[in-house]
């Protein structure tokens, strides 16, 4: 076996305060975030939608110290797995390839191929797919080594998603059994399964198995943490207008609370790391919803951050996808048969010839609107709330 590399893949968030303005712009910038059907206007409403985010979010960062762990954590855990791997006689070195921000995607690409690696498991830590996670990095994979074939390494292999995973689930059971075990009647706690969401048309129409493999997802932790607690599923952080999955989990905390619900244990389950969502959105705004809503003894589960079995996890997933048959970039997107990746796969209405001088036509006249809406402040975009 020639030199080994791992290569995780993360969202990447803002290490400080001044990098929260050109990190929205970056995750907006990006068709898998917000798809539109004219891909000229993704710059300017990405820039648009960051200038106007940037603010609140910039005082979300400040309550968790003025910056994202995400750096810090996924660095640790590649630290720790290198060492996990070693142990099981596995050599490796690891990369870390964020998608929206330092260290990109793209430098990690640079230093695995100055380190001139043969093999390579490319390992999103994110235990579902979606398209807007794993998908936006597959993508961008693909058109790096599109544009520069000596970039991709001799051999190379991608976990498309691992939820399933033995270990992972084990290491999820043992941080839920935890903070059960801090209540005096651990077994009559509510189990509030938070998982982040996604637009409703993401699954629907474009056919992302996120929801699928979330679903489930809780139907295993629940049967490897082998208790009797009622538990409940919902969805976080919802961004814009559009509808997301539901049920939201402000709504699902209200009405365990309207049922009497007093005691409950929030499970972030698409993330594997601390971040603002987990440290800002769950423990502070979801725990100030649920307090009003009279659960009083509301606690969170742990991210599995550099837990030692969910790095044990990570170790075996690497170590048997290179004795299994390798699986490349475009056999995941073939697998998820009916997944629209943008741009490669375009919408309906931008195929014919007719319909693209039409789209052109009308997006001329939603960009001069926007245009007009940001010199007055009036218009649509403030009407339906997205302003
Ligand atoms: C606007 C659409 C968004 C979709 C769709 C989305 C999906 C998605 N995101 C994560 C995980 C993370 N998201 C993070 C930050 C973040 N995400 C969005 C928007 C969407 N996410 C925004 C606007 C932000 C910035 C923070 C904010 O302003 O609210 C992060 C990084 C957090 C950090 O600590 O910096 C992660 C991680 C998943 C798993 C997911 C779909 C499954
Ligand atoms: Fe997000």
């Amino acid at each position: 076996m020639g030199r080994v590399g791992v290569l995780l893949l993360n969202l990447g968030g803002p290490d400080k305060l001044e990098d929260v303005g050109p990190f929205l712009f970056n995750l907006f910038s990006d068709p898998e975030i917000i798809r539109l059907p004219f891909r000229w206007l993704q710059k300017p409403l990405a820039w648009f939608i960051a200038s106007r985010r940037t603010k609140t979010s910039q005082e979300n960062y400040k309550h968790i110290g003025g910056g994202s762990p995400l750096r810090r954590i996924t660095e640790a855990q590649g630290e720790a797995l290198k060492e996990q791997l070693k142990d099981l006689g596995q050599e490796a070195n690891i990369y870390v390839g964020m998608r929206y921000w330092h260290p990109y995607t793209e430098e990690a690409i640079a230093l695995l191929t100055q380190d001139k690696i043969e093999q390579l498991v490319i390992l999103p830590l994110y235990p579902q797919f979606s398209i807007s996670t794993s998908g936006s990095s597959f993508r961008l994979l693909e058109r790096l080594w599109q544009e520069n074939p000596k970039l991709q390494p001799a051999e190379y292999t991608v976990i498309p998603s691992w939820y399933k995973q033995s270990n992972y689930l084990q290491a999820m059971a043992q941080l839920i059994a935890q903070e059960l075990d801090q209540f005096p009647n651990p077994d009559e706690v509510h189990i509030f399964f938070s998982a982040h969401g996604v637009p409703k048309s993401y699954v629907e129409e474009a056919g992302d198995p996120y929801q699928q493999e979330i679903e489930e997802c809780t139907v295993l932790i629940m049967r490897t943490l082998n208790r009797p607690n009622a538990h409940t599923l919902a969805y976080q952080s919802r961004v814009g207008p559009v509808e997301w999955l539901q049920p939201y989990t402000e709504d699902a905390l209200k009405e365990l609370g309207a049922k009497g619900v007093q005691d409950i244990v929030v499970v972030p389950i698409s993330f594997v790391s601390e971040h603002i969502e987990t440290l800002q959105e769950i423990d502070i705004e979801y725990r100030e919803i649920a307090e009003e809503a009279g659960i009083h003894n509301f606690r969170r589960a742990p991210a599995p951050n550099t837990h030692p079995v969910f790095i044990r996890a990570l170790a075996d997933l690497v170590i048997d996808s290179l004795q299994k048959p390798s699986l490349k970039l475009s056999q995941v997107t073939q697998m998820k048969k009916k997944v629209k990746m943008y741009p490669q796969e375009r919408w309906e209405w931008g195929i014919t010839t007719s319909a693209e001088v039409w789209n052109g036509r009308i997006a001329m006249l939603g960009f001069i609107a926007l245009i007009i809406e940001l010199v007055t402040g009036r218009g649509l975009l403030h009407m339906i709330g997205l302003l």
